[in-house]
């Protein structure tokens, strides 16, 4: 039976507490009178569909946005004045880690670490040998190698997520070092969607520490196994109002899918996979593909095929789909797609466009999407020619089109006019999905495809996916996601140190296979046998 839950009911005074925050956007209500509250030591979920306000929650705690008038944010008891100032963040130790990490890419990882500093401390303490020497003391009880002299825009997603998590908990101890009567919180927006699984498993424990030390952690994600593991309670929102707070003992997973999306979901994909899969032409055959991690790789993808691809961070699973697509340069390999034959070395992407190649990447900001166009801009982007006859753009066909998308993927709000940048993270990644997938492409390459994708739009999502392979089309998906490729794909490809290690086909397609098999260093003879 589930309860609503609050700190106070618990018999503690909350050391944060939100009541009744609005945040409007011109005509979009994307907080409608919020309240919560946070109990020391306590890890609370935040969950919410897409666009439900849980960014715009975090970002008005953390002082980016001014709430409405009447909305009340209160820390350790204390009335805070709105927006709140970068000095109060510091003074009452709240830190955060963002959706987009909000790391400066231009920067090195040294300067990331101390950009709050390098204007308040001394310039001694600021020069290179200085920062690198603190830089590598702050990284080094965090486990993972990061050359603090690199430039953060170079690093690997998973990489960038775990410098945020340093800079934010390496803030927190300094404050509980500091001011140890006040706990202080540590705000994290859907980190663990970049982070591999030996990621996930120490960031749970540093949140376990964190929360053992009497400091606070709030937990927004999109995997609900994880909210469900890690949190004490639960906030869940809808349309910009709270649903309810839930203690986690409470509740069940499906009871939490229905408070999020007001519905339980239950669809098979098994049921929608190509039955004769395995008698059919391979449509696209990649020879001897290496690049900077992968190593002479040769695969095919038949017709109607999803293939996956997976392995451990740094295995070189993540470079297939864009060294495919040549955004990503590779030093030898030839693709077969159809009649056409391409040398890899030279593939570029636009020319891989032309030919009916799509490739949705994982870093939605940079390469999926631009955002400082419409959605409608971004949705018809590859697909203009389609618009255009004699020099004249068929604009009201394109709106209907557009208009048409946006009620298919769901994607909220409606208007086709939004700037991309002001969409949820979730619904942008259903811009691309819809931009792509409509270019009708004979090979899709997808890199994390639902990542930030809340659980009813995922599902979604993967049916299209499954749909577009039934009606013919050949995906190639990347994903650190075990459950999803077991779920979508036909037969999965595991990778170690740049080349294939295991070849799982359906029948064994289990999350446990996959990621058990990405340990492996050698490839295993018997799983690719008769493939
Ligand atoms: N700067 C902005 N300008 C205009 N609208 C915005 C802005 N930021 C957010 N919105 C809108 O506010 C609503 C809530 O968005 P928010 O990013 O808080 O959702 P979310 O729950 O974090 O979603 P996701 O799970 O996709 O990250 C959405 O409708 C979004 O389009």
């Amino acid at each position: 039976m589930m309860s609503a839950a609050s700190a106070e009911a618990l018999g503690q005074e909350p050391v944060l507490s939100v009541r009744n925050v609005s945040k409007e956007f011109g005509a979009t209500r994307a907080l409608d009178g919020v309240s919560f509250d946070l109990a020391a030591g306590e890890v609370h979920g935040l969950v919410g569909e897409n666009g439900s306000g849980k960014s715009t929650l975090i970002k008005t705690l953390s002082g980016l946005h001014l709430p409405e008038p009447g909305s009340v944010i209160e820390v350790a008891g204390e009335q805070v004045p709105l927006p709140i100032s970068a000095a109060s963040l510091q003074r009452l130790g709240l830190r955060f880690v963002h959706q987009d990490l909000m790391l400066a890419p231009t920067l090195t990882v040294a300067e990331n670490l101390f950009v709050n500093e390098l204007s308040t401390e001394p310039s001694w303490l600021l020069r290179d040998s200085q920062l690198r020497r603190r830089a590598e003391a702050m990284l080094a009880p965090y486990g993972r190698e990061l050359d603090p002299a690199a430039k953060v825009g170079t690093l690997a997603a998973a990489d960038q997520a775990h410098l945020a998590i340093v800079r934010a908990v390496s803030g927190l101890r300094r404050h509980h070092a500091l001011a140890r009567a006040a706990p202080g919180v540590l705000v994290l927006d859907e980190v663990t969607a970049f982070l591999p699984s030996a990621g996930r498993a120490q960031l749970f424990e540093l949140i376990h520490e964190i929360a053992a030390q009497g400091d606070s952690v709030v937990f927004v994600s999109h995997y609900l196994d994880e909210v469900l593991e890690i949190t004490s309670r639960i906030t869940v929102l809808r349309d910009g109002k709270l649903v309810s707070t839930v203690d986690t003992a409470d509740v069940a997973g499906d009871d939490l899918v229905e408070m999020i999306i007001g519905r339980r979901i239950g669809t098979d994909l098994t049921d929608t996979h190509t039955d004769d899969v395995d008698g059919r032409p391979p449509v696209v055959t990649v020879s001897d593909l290496s690049g900077p991690v992968v190593r002479g790789l040769g695969f095919s993808i038949r017709e109607g095929e999803v293939l996956g691809v997976a392995g451990l961070i740094g295995s070189g699973f993540e470079e297939i789909p864009a060294l495919l697509f040549g955004a990503q340069q590779a030093t030898t390999g030839r693709l077969q797609l159809g009649e056409q034959e391409f040398e890899m070395t030279s593939m570029t992407p636009s020319a891989a466009t032309g030919r009916g190649i799509a490739f949705v990447p994982e870093d939605r900001a940079g390469a999926g999407a631009a955002g400082a166009l419409t959605v409608e801009e971004n949705l018809s982007l590859q697909v203009i020619s389609r618009y255009q006859r004699r020099g004249l753009l068929h604009r009201s066909r394109l709106h209907h089109d557009a208009a048409a998308l946006l009620d298919d993927y769901d994607i909220r709000p409606r208007d086709p006019g939004t700037k991309m940048a002001n969409l949820s993270g979730g619904n942008q990644q259903k811009v691309i999905m819809a931009k792509w997938l409509a270019t009708n492409p004979s090979l899709l390459l997808l890199h994390e495809p639902t990542h930030g994708v809340d659980v009813g739009s995922r599902e979604q999502i993967l049916l299209r996916i499954r749909k577009a392979a039934h009606d013919g089309m050949a995906v190639l998906c990347a994903s650190s996601d075990t459950e999803q490729l077991s779920e979508l794909c036909d037969r999965v490809l595991v990778l170690a140190r740049g080349r294939v290690v295991a070849e799982l086909p359906g029948h064994s397609l289990t999350k446990e296979a996959i990621a058990g098999a990405g340990y492996l260093t050698t490839p295993i003879k018997q799983m690719t046998e008769g493939s």
